[in-house]
């Protein structure tokens, strides 16, 4: 398993290696598994420093791509190489990239066990299973981040993006301080005139409960973010989707990665069993990972 676990490693070392000296905004270094014939109506992407990928982002890509199976959607796997805010830091984004295929693996296996998925007619269920890619960027904004994908040339350019975000990430989104020079919403417009959002609410004391994350998108439609250069009609391509029920848990990279230096048990319900092997075998935040 070890040895596997290397391979990967050094498989995405190599194309981030690639990816890092050309010039390009964004590129898609794998796909799980690897085929790149499929046709599909929707790209899924689930933008994230994956660090390390857990549960919650499992929740966030399998019910995004439960609720629409037909026809078979894609989903990207999107590594922010550059944060809006945050500095880089451990794991190494190799370790990264590897955990994310581990992940697109698990969620695949996910899949595989609901009816959305199962076999039709001639048609295997492995065959109706989303698509998987693994993609970086360098660019930090989803604005930026939607149009360095529709110029690639790795999908059709019409396809429709649907951005899953949870909902600290969609307050940030449309926080005017990132869109300099005039500091308005309105370079939001060409992202959501073509593609979509689809936010998990995440109930904390910072950002309140469902009835605040749901009062947010009233304030939009309503025209409250009218004078900031925002759209009412925007409200319309925003889905704002349940997250953890108030009986869980809370599930974060950040619990995840103290969990490998405590409590390894609860790796268990942060992250996906095969991530969990990769941590347990690697450890990719002692500091003597490979960079
Ligand atoms: N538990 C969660 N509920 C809702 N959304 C989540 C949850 N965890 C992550 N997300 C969303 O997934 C996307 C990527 O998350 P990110 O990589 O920042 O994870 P994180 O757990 O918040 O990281 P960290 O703990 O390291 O700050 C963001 O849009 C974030 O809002
Ligand atoms: N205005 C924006 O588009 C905007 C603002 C803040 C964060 N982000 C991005 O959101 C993603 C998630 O950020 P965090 O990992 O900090 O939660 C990152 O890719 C980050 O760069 C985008």
């Amino acid at each position: 398993m070890m040895a596997s676990f290397q391979a990967l490693r050094s498989q995405y070392a190599s194309l981030l290696k690639r990816f890092l000296s050309s010039t390009k905004d964004f590129e898609v270094l794998a796909t799980v598994p690897p085929d790149h014939s499929a046709e599909s109506e929707t790209l899924y992407v689930l933008d994230s420093s994956f660090n390390p990928p857990t549960r919650a982002h499992l929740r966030i890509a399998s019910t995004a791509l439960l609720e629409n199976p037909k026809p078979r959607p894609r989903l990207l796997l999107l590594l922010a190489t550059q944060n809006a805010d945050k500095p880089s830091k451990p794991a190494s984004f190799e370790d990264r990239l590897a955990m994310m295929d581990l992940f697109a693996r698990d969620l695949r296996a996910r899949l595989a066990e609901s009816p959305a998925f199962a076999a039709t007619g001639l048609t295997h269920a492995v065959e109706n299973l989303p698509l998987v890619d693994i993609g970086v960027t360098r660019k930090p904004y989803f604005v930026d981040k939607a149009a360095a994908i529709e110029h690639s040339d790795s999908y059709p350019v019409a396809l429709e993006q649907v951005h899953l975000t949870g909902y600290d990430t969609l307050i940030r989104i449309f926080n005017a301080k990132y869109y300099p020079p005039t500091h308005t919403l309105t370079p939001l417009e060409p992202f959501l005139s073509k593609h979509r959002l689809r936010v998990t609410m995440r109930p904390s004391d910072e950002w309140g409960g469902p009835e605040e994350q749901l009062g947010w998108m009233e304030a939009l439609a309503r025209g409250d973010r009218d004078a900031e250069g925002a759209q009412r009609e925007w409200a319309q391509r925003i889905q704002l989707v349940p997250g953890r029920p108030p009986s869980e848990q809370p599930v974060s990279s950040t619990l995840a990665r103290e969990a490998l230096t405590s409590e390894t048990d609860d790796l268990n319900r942060l992250v996906p069993d095969q991530v969990r092997d990769f941590l347990l075998s690697e450890r990719p935040y002692s500091g003597n990972s490979k960079v």
